[in-house]
């Protein structure tokens, strides 16, 4: 499974870590998207890679993780064909993937720990999608990408 990462300063410590645990515990191809250091960024800066990346199919599911979670969600889910959100438990992360194919989480590295956001990536990675009546749902979010306002 080919994961894309990034953060921004307020996701940087947890960074590391988490990209080492899906390589070394869910043996996943992790490609990470920066930065570097913990030095202040701007989050839609780093969001955008890691949808890109999805939305183009060079990765399979994307990770970003920033202060709280939500600024990364709001500026991914701008990208076409990407489902991304704010996750901050392993109960929603698998209702999220089941019912709503999210394709990016979204992590707080500031009020959710580190272990905790380990088991939400390792939960949204091992669950599938329902479909079913949750299909034509999705379709109807995807439709959304192409709309005029
Ligand atoms: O949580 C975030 C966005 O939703 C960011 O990581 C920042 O923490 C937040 O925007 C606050 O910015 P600051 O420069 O770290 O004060």
């Amino acid at each position: 499974m080919r994961v894309a990462i990034a953060s921004d300063h307020g996701g940087f410590d947890q960074k590391g870590a988490l990209a080492d645990f899906m390589a070394t515990e869910l043996s996943c191809d992790v490609t990470d998207f920066g930065p570097d250091t913990g030095d202040s960024v701007d989050y839609p800066d780093y969001a955008v890679k890691v949808a890109q990346a999805v939305s183009s199919g060079d990765a399979d599911f994307g990770v970003l993780i920033c202060g709280t979670g939500i600024g990364m969600a709001v500026a991914a889910d701008k990208v076409s064909g990407v489902r991304a959100s704010s996750i901050t438990s392993p109960a929603f992360a698998e209702l999220f993937r089941q019912h709503n194919n999210g394709n990016v989480v979204c992590l707080s590295g500031r009020f959710v720990d580190l272990e905790v956001n380990k088991q939400i990536v390792k939960t949204f990675l091992a669950t599938e999608f329902e479909g079913g009546r949750h299909e034509r749902r999705v379709e109807k979010i995807m439709a959304l990408d192409t709309e005029e306002a």
